[in-house]
């Protein structure tokens, strides 16, 4: 394997992560009362595509594993439908995307996800399987559910080591 191309990680930001997805998180996000008061609600914080006829959303848990090494060789996307992960507990992750259209590795970009930070990748956005830091971790998954082929792969060569 040709020696890794290591990219700096970026926070995670609404504002950065835009041409690839929507950030989830109470942070920044408008919310308003419901329940008599007794619950606050960030509403509509991304929307769930699911292209095609006959498909559905469907929600999921993937308990991730991080990579050793630490090698990202591989990138994938989803053209028919969105895919969001929620931490499920207080894991951060790694979250490596390129915009979507014809993958070019000079645009890959690395974002450090924090616990309590959740992401949206649109239909279409070039990003690495899921990949927590330190540790197995638990996410709840909501992508589409449906027919035909919904990913996409592409060897990255030389490899991503993300920092
Ligand atoms: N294959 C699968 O369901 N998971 C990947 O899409 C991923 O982004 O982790
Ligand atoms: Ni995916």
């Amino acid at each position: 394997m040709s020696a890794p191309r290591v990219i700096q990680s970026q926070p995670l930001t609404r504002a950065a992560f835009a041409p690839f997805g929507d950030v989830i998180e109470t942070n920044g996000a408008a919310s308003f009362p419901i329940n008599a008061g007794r619950t606050e609600r960030f509403h509509a914080l991304a929307a769930v595509e699911t292209l095609g006829e006959d498909a559905d959303a469907i929600i999921s848990i993937f308990r991730g594993q991080p990579l050793e090494p630490l090698l990202i060789d591989l990138m994938e996307r989803h053209p028919k439908g969105s895919q969001a992960f929620m931490p499920i507990g207080n894991e951060p992750y790694w979250v490596v995307v390129a915009p979507p259209g014809e993958f070019d590795p000079a645009r890959v970009q690395v974002f450090y996800a924090k616990p309590g930070q959740g992401v949206n990748y649109h239909a279409g956005t070039w990003h690495a399987p899921l990949l927590p830091v330190n540790r197995d971790a638990d996410f709840l998954v909501v992508d589409r559910r449906g027919p035909g082929d919904n990913c996409d792969t592409v060897d990255l060569a030389p490899p991503v080591r993300p920092e």
